[in-house]
């Protein structure tokens, strides 16, 4: 385990068997609707690839970069569109694939925007869910797992841009963001 870890949450094996569980669902409930998988950058970089190669279906695959914690442990509360989607998402079904969701405001601010652009439909699916840390009303349909609110990194989801590349999810420890 890393030096900065203080728990592990989620295992490699845990997190790949819930992505596969995830995907089988996506994959009936999404059978005939061709959907666009959109993922949002850079967090669901991991989750994405996991999530498609299970899903034996027609799916597109798109991404967006989306930021608003700007190397902190705290949203910011501006969502930043770094790079937006260069296809049509009139009349389409788009499937949100995300790391976490927290505060909200990121899915919030993206979920607008698509159905203000005509999408079909739009639902999420993400790994973590972090219910304590929400400041707007969000309820992803597809969750993988729920957690504490403590600051997690691994599986794509950074401290500072750091981290992403552990296997795991796990608790950062406080001190290394306290100083
Ligand atoms: O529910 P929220 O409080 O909005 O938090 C969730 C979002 O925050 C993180 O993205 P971040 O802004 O750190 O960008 P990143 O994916 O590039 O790390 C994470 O990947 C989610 O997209
Ligand atoms: O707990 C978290 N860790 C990393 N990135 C995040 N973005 C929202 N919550 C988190
Ligand atoms: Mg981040």
């Amino acid at each position: 385990m890393h030096n900065d870890i203080k728990e592990i949450l989620f295992t490699t094996e845990q997190i790949e068997a819930k992505a596969a569980e995830l995907a089988k669902q996506l994959e009936i409930d999404y059978a005939d609707k061709k959907p666009i998988l959109l993922g949002l950058l850079k967090g669901s970089i991991p989750f994405i690839g996991d999530l498609m190669k299970h899903m034996n279906i027609p799916v597109q695959i798109e991404f967006m970069d989306v930021s608003s914690y700007h190397g902190g442990t705290t949203s910011s509360g501006q969502v930043k569109i770094l790079k937006d989607l260069d296809t049509s998402v009139e009349n389409r079904h788009i499937i949100i694939v995300e790391d976490i969701v927290d505060t909200g405001f990121t899915l919030d601010k993206v979920i607008a925007l698509l159905k203000h652009r005509g999408a079909a439909s739009v639902e999420v699916v993400t790994m973590l869910d972090k219910p304590e840390g929400r400041v707007v009303v969000m309820e992803p349909k597809y969750i993988g797992f729920n957690i504490p609110k403590a600051f997690v990194v691994g599986y794509g989801l950074d401290y500072d841009e750091y981290y992403r590349n552990l296997p795991y999810v796990g608790i950062l420890k406080e001190e290394v963001y306290m100083n």
